[in-house]
């Protein structure tokens, strides 16, 4: 049996989101929301000496924030990579290795075990030596430095403030949406630090980029049909040759079958032909690690 192409953008969900309609067409977004925490952000950005950028490892690309180089200027920025313990040590060298070759060193960490965090706090200090020089010559008293952690809805931005601190401050959840508010956590007497809300682009054209965030769970307050996206994985594992983590896993096959067939064979043999539960629990599985580590990005050939 052919494998079934995958579903594309129809002419009117283009359309809407040509016309800035905060829409793809599987995953829909509250521009309100968006807008206040964006603004509330923006209004602190100026007060920040350093930006710590956090994306997901499972998804290094899809997790980048299109805005966040505008906001930032020419202040100095770390890049972490969260979450490496999701990913196996191949895809972790693999992606260092391509970040390097873009002229980036990116921090990995593991906000749920504090692993990689000293350096980023070491990194994210020594941003500050320059700033308290020049305030040294203007005959001002040193300060510490403020840094801003940045990054996607549940990439583990809390968690890793939790773990510069050793002690668990910011609210941390297996669930995105959980910092609601702007709040700066002094860290040492040379570190502060703005736990700032997952922040969303108002815009989001790229839906693969969408549907990655979703299945990882790091999109926030948006709206989306488990079943679509869970076919989306699939189709994303059959694709980085990963079927047979399914077979494992559910003891059923992919073999010829899309994302979407997947779904409802799979539906019929392990979940009383329940589709959108089937959805939810594989999108479940794999956020667990039930599936086992998987980056769900390859980095893009030179
Ligand atoms: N496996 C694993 N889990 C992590 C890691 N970092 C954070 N988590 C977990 O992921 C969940 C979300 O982490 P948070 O720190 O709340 O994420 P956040 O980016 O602050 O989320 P928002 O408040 O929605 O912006 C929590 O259950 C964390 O324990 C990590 O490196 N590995």
């Amino acid at each position: 049996m052919p494998r079934k192409p995958k579903s594309e953008l129809d002419l009117d969900q283009l359309a809407r989101i040509e016309r800035g309609v905060v829409a793809t067409p599987l995953i829909q977004w509250y521009p309100g929301h968006i807008a206040k925490a964006e603004k509330a952000l923006q209004e602190q950005l100026s007060r920040v000496d350093v930006v710590l950028e956090v994306r997901d490892a499972r998804i290094p690309l899809a997790s980048f924030h299109p805005q966040i180089p505008a906001w930032i200027g020419t202040k100095p920025r770390l890049l972490i990579l969260n979450r490496v313990d999701m990913i196996s040590p191949w895809e972790r060298e693999q992606w260092q290795a391509w970040f390097r070759a873009q002229g980036e060193s990116p921090y990995c960490a593991n906000g749920q075990t504090g692993d990689g965090v000293m350096a980023i706090f070491k990194a994210a200090q020594a941003a500050g030596v320059t700033i308290n020089e020049r305030r040294k010559l203007r005959g001002m008293n040193p300060r510490p430095v403020r840094a801003v952690v940045l990054g996607f809805p549940n990439v583990g931005k809390s968690a890793l403030i939790n773990r510069l601190l050793k002690r668990k401050i910011a609210a941390s959840a297996a669930r995105p949406g959980v910092t609601r508010q702007l709040r700066w956590i002094r860290i040492s007497d040379q570190l502060e630090l703005l736990d700032a809300p997952g922040v969303l682009p108002a815009n989001l054209k790229d839906q693969n980029a969408a549907i990655k965030l979703a299945i990882c769970d790091d999109i926030g307050e948006a709206a989306y049909d488990n079943q679509r996206v869970a076919a989306a994985l699939v189709d994303l594992l059959q694709d980085l040759n990963q079927a047979p983590r399914l077979l494992n896993r559910y003891q059923a096959s992919l073999g010829e079958r899309s994302g979407e067939e997947y779904i409802v064979y799979l539906a019929t043999q392990r979940f009383q032909k329940d589709n959108e539960r089937t959805g939810r629990q594989l999108l479940q599985d794999f956020r667990r690690l039930a599936l086992g580590p998987i980056c769900l990005e390859r980095p893009p050939s030179p």
